[in-house]
């Protein structure tokens, strides 16, 4: 999709707001053609070459009425322009989170949290400012056109030597703002790199200081800060720069008038009403032109914007970004998506580019549908689920999991193991859909699951990540997560996570405050109440990740033990090295390098795997075991 063709999408989305904007500014940019003529008006009513039957006083009061309605105007100007901008600027930011939400996980970005904010806010607001100064172009013209027409009819010889030196400055200066694009998108690059920077340092203040590195991350942020700087000081500067030519023309427009007029006003062929109008039209004028050069240059800022739009999309259809929805404003109108946008259309991959604004509508419309559904789906009861051959490495480092096969029969406990970096999580977020799969196929009950991510969600699947986050919100919303707290799961679910004594350790119990603006808790409590958030939720399958990373042996044992025993007819794949969670395992599959060295039960593996006798026994051995 061309930067004009974005553009266009962005106008038709809300057209009568786009054209109420427009109207209003055309009569503001036009309303000063009246009060150019009233003004000479005046001048010729005093120089006695015009009569008027309301006197001097009458020609003042038709001044001052058209001042006023002009400030009435403008406020007018301003609620059109605000109500356009916020529309158009809510659309694409709930665009792209909706996207960034339906997007795999654990790939929902392709840049640092920093960058992504950034493009939230800068590259959003910069195509707002495009759309609305385009609105200015059309009164802007439109009085040119007008007022070309009263002063040739005044005086052509000077309205060509007034305006066409003028024109020709401020068109030299256009010609350099092709520069402006290259700073801007340096200066914006510099931009995001610091406000990702201190985004990690916020993030990372204790492994800083337990480093010691406060001087050379300190020295690092220093660097990237002089770059931006170096970068935004060119930018201001040929922005500032093409903007004080604009200003300065007026002057050297008022200049050539005064002197052109001057020999005219002597030989009787020109009359101070004349002047006055020529000079009021002036400042117009240049205002048009100064306004095209800052349309042109929000519209190639706007092309840059688009451009990291695009990215955030990750290879899906650009037209996303500006695909009909409601932003929770008025009535939702026919073609807009209600719930998520078409993020997963083409499976966020680079599906051909939607041709019309009809067909993206419908795109969103289905994917509104689709997600509606997903989130209300309920798939008949595990028997069995198949994975064969499930593949992916990550682009970055060529690694990852490859050809996979697993079979998880209902009710059974199958535990994937291995070395440091053997591939296990990438195993489990393959399987969940949290990373795109490059091959494969699940099957469950032996029917192919075509999205992974819209379908291992609850009820079909619950999941503990290795390292869980949690919100700056009570420990009782964090586990929830939005879910009504009824029926006792709440209790049953902290208890089968073994955390009912660090809640009762608490002051203020689950109605602790916690998360990064709460109470600090512990990694093991924060692991235990992600494992709480998922054994709340109603689950035919139960994936966890490492718990180990986090629990001594002890906690993980009774979690282990208060899983078999209460799990019921649940399914459960872990990630574990521990033998509490080994021996119990009906299955176990040892990973090596990303594909699969051994499997079966913990005797078996006992017999014939090296990598499993290490794992096995290196819980006993304290310096090497993770316990
Ligand atoms: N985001 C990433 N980008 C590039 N490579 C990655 C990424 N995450 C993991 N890898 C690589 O993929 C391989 C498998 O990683 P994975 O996290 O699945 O291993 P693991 O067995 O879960 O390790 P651990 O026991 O440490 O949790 C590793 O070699 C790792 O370096």
């Amino acid at each position: 999709m061309s930067t004009r063709h974005f553009f266009w999408r962005l106008l038709s989305y809300r057209p009568v707001f786009y054209f109420a904007n427009l109207f209003a500014w055309m009569i503001i940019h036009m309303a000063p053609l009246l009060v150019g003529l009233i003004t000479k008006a005046f001048f010729d009513y005093l120089e006695g070459n015009y009569d008027f039957p309301y006197g001097v006083w009458g020609i003042a009061a038709l001044l001052v009425a058209a001042a006023l309605g002009r400030i009435v105007l403008i406020a007018g100007g301003f609620w059109t322009d605000a109500s356009y901008r916020f529309r158009i600027s809510a659309l694409l930011r709930r665009n792209m989170l909706a996207h960034v939400l339906k997007e795999p996980g654990a790939k929902a970005i392709p840049c640092s949290p920093g960058e992504a904010i950034s493009n939230f806010r800068d590259d959003v607001d910069q195509s707002e400012e495009a759309m609305s100064w385009s609105v200015d172009m059309f009164g802007l013209i439109g009085f040119v056109i007008v007022s070309s027409y009263i002063l040739i009819s005044i005086d052509g010889q000077m309205t060509f030597f007034v305006f066409v030196p003028l024109i020709l400055v401020v068109t030299a200066a256009q010609v350099a703002t092709t520069r402006i694009q290259k700073y801007r998108a340096a200066s914006r690059a510099a931009t995001a790199k610091v406000t990702s920077s201190i985004s990690e340092m916020f993030s990372n203040v204790q492994a800083i200081q337990v480093a010691g590195a406060e001087s050379r991350i300190v020295r690092r942020f220093e660097r990237l800060s002089d770059a931006r700087r170096e970068s935004m000081v060119k930018d201001k500067l040929i922005t500032e720069a093409l903007s004080s030519v604009f200003t300065n023309s007026v002057n050297l427009g008022t200049g050539l008038i005064l002197v052109l007029a001057g020999y005219k006003m002597r030989s009787g062929t020109f009359s101070v009403g004349d002047l006055s109008l020529f000079i009021y039209y002036l400042t117009f004028v240049t205002q048009l032109i100064s306004n095209v050069g800052n349309f042109m240059t929000f519209y190639k800022q706007m092309a840059i914007s688009f451009g990291r739009l695009k990215d955030m999309l990750q290879g899906a259809p650009a037209w996303i970004l500006t695909a009909p929805a409601y932003i929770g404003l008025g009535k939702r109108r026919w073609g807009e998506a209600a719930v998520a946008v078409a993020g997963n259309v083409g499976g966020g991959t680079a599906a051909a580019d939607a041709k019309s604004a009809k067909a993206a509508a419908k795109a969103a419309r289905e994917s509104g549908r689709a997600a509606e559904g997903a989130a209300e789906y309920r798939a008949e009861p595990l028997q069995v689920l198949e994975v064969r051959g499930l593949t992916y490495r990550y682009p970055e480092t060529g690694r990852g999991i490859q050809d996979i096969d697993l079979r998880l029969a209902r009710g059974s406990f199958t535990v994937v193991t291995g070395m440091i970096g053997s591939g296990k999580t990438t195993l489990l977020r393959a399987l969940l859909g949290l990373l795109p799969a490059e091959g494969g196929e699940i099957a469950w009950n032996g029917r192919r699951v075509e999205a992974p991510a819209d379908f291992f969600v609850p009820p079909q699947s619950a999941y503990t990540a290795q390292i869980p986050r949690l919100y700056s919100d009570k420990l009782r919303n964090n586990i929830l997560l939005g879910l009504p707290d009824d029926g006792g799961s709440l209790e049953q679910a902290l208890h089968a996570a073994v955390m009912e004594d660090d809640v009762a350790q608490l002051q203020h119990g689950l109605d602790t405050m916690v998360g990064p603006r709460g109470v600090k808790l512990s990694g093991g409590q924060v692991q235990r109440t992600a494992a709480a958030r998922m054994l709340v939720r109603d689950a035919q399958l139960y994936v966890f990740d490492d718990l180990s990373s986090a629990l001594d042996v002890e906690t993980e044992r009774k979690l282990w033990e208060r899983l078999f025993r209460d799990r019921g007819e649940a399914t459960c794949l872990v990630v574990s090295h521990r033998k509490a969670a080994l021996s119990h395992a009906d299955h176990i599959i040892v990973l090596k390098d990303g594909t699969i060295e051994a499997e079966g039960t913990a005797e078996q593996l006992l017999a014939v795997s090296d990598s499993f006798r290490q794992l096995w026994h290196g819980e006993e051995r304290p310096a090497s075991g993770p316990a």
